[in-house]
């Protein structure tokens, strides 16, 4: 399969570089950067430590999607929300793995959907995914008695907060629990805030060091505590992930479909 990588210099567009350029069945074929970016021209495997691929970085996305079959971007919401109308007219797979996107842009790479597979989630990883399942049950099991509290650590260098993850679970707890997320959700806490109200879902952000991304969900409940943790020590759980849902893709009938989709977790 044909693959570009958008975001071609940032932490995971490296290491997805060397995830594709190790993958069977994978060939990178395009590697985009930011126009201006001081990365254009150089070749994209040396720049993921891969060694030399005869990719260069270029800013010109429109030929390179001309000749692939699916990109993976992980960059900021703005730019995935321009790649998907290019993947969506040039027909080709488009794995999101971009956090910190608005109802909005959802809503666009809904639109885009409709034109070609689009994956996107979170958190592309195994186990985080089978974390939000284990979420989702768990919060069926138990009434509002028990707490819920989600808690995220990540390096220091991450602009968005609580992350795409955090999110994630506390729309899985939330579905568990049958109430909807928006309702529920408490961001920060500061002050006189009053007692915990029955049913709040709370997240709390920690930032700081080099963190690839640690994720509990809390369930506290009468003299005792459930918590579901899990820690990523190397971002290559994410990349797999995300060449293996461009590789589960290919042939696949346009429509918008999530990590659990590939995986064979369900909702
Ligand atoms: N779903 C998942 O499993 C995971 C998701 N993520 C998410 O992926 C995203 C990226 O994370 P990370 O790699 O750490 O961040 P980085 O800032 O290291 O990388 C983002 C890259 O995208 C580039 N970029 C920005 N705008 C454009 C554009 N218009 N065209 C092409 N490239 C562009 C940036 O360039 P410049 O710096 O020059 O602006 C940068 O090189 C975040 O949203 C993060 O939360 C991360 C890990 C796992
Ligand atoms: O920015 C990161 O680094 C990560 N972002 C994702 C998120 O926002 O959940 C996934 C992972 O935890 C790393």
């Amino acid at each position: 399969m044909r693959l570009i990588v958008v975001g071609a210099a940032g932490r995971m567009g490296r290491e997805l570089i060397r995830t594709v350029a190790e993958t069977d069945g994978a060939t990178l074929v395009g590697a985009i950067e930011r126009e201006g970016a001081a990365e254009i021209g150089a070749d994209a495997g040396e720049l993921a430590g891969a060694g030399p691929l005869g990719v260069e970085v270029t800013d010109d996305a429109l030929p390179v999607f001309a000749r692939a079959d699916g990109v993976l971007d992980f960059t900021v919401p703005a730019a995935t929300v321009a790649f998907a109308e290019l993947a969506a007219q040039a027909r080709i797979a488009h794995v999101i793995g971009t956090t910190g996107l608005s109802d909005d842009d959802i809503e666009k790479l809904v639109a885009a959907a409709r034109h070609a597979v689009v994956v996107q989630s979170g958190n592309m990883s195994l186990g985080v995914n089978l974390l939000a399942a284990l979420t989702r049950k768990v919060a069926a099991a138990l009434d509002a008695d028990y707490d819920i509290e989600i808690v995220e650590m990540h390096h220091r260098n991450k602009v968005d907060a609580p992350s795409g993850t955090a999110h994630m679970l506390g729309r899985a707890a939330a579905e568990g629990r049958g109430v909807e997320i928006n309702d529920h959700s408490v961001w920060t806490r500061r002050g006189h805030t009053g007692e915990r109200k029955r049913g709040d879902i709370g997240f709390q952000t920690l930032r700081g060091g080099t963190v690839v991304g640690d994720h509990t969900v809390c369930f506290a409940g009468p003299h005792e505590r459930i918590e579901l943790t899990h820690r990523a020590e190397d971002r290559g759980i994410f990349s797999r992930g995300a060449v293996k849902a461009a590789l589960w893709a290919r042939g696949r009938k346009p429509g918008f479909y999530s990590m659990a989709d590939v995986l064979g977790l369900g909702e």
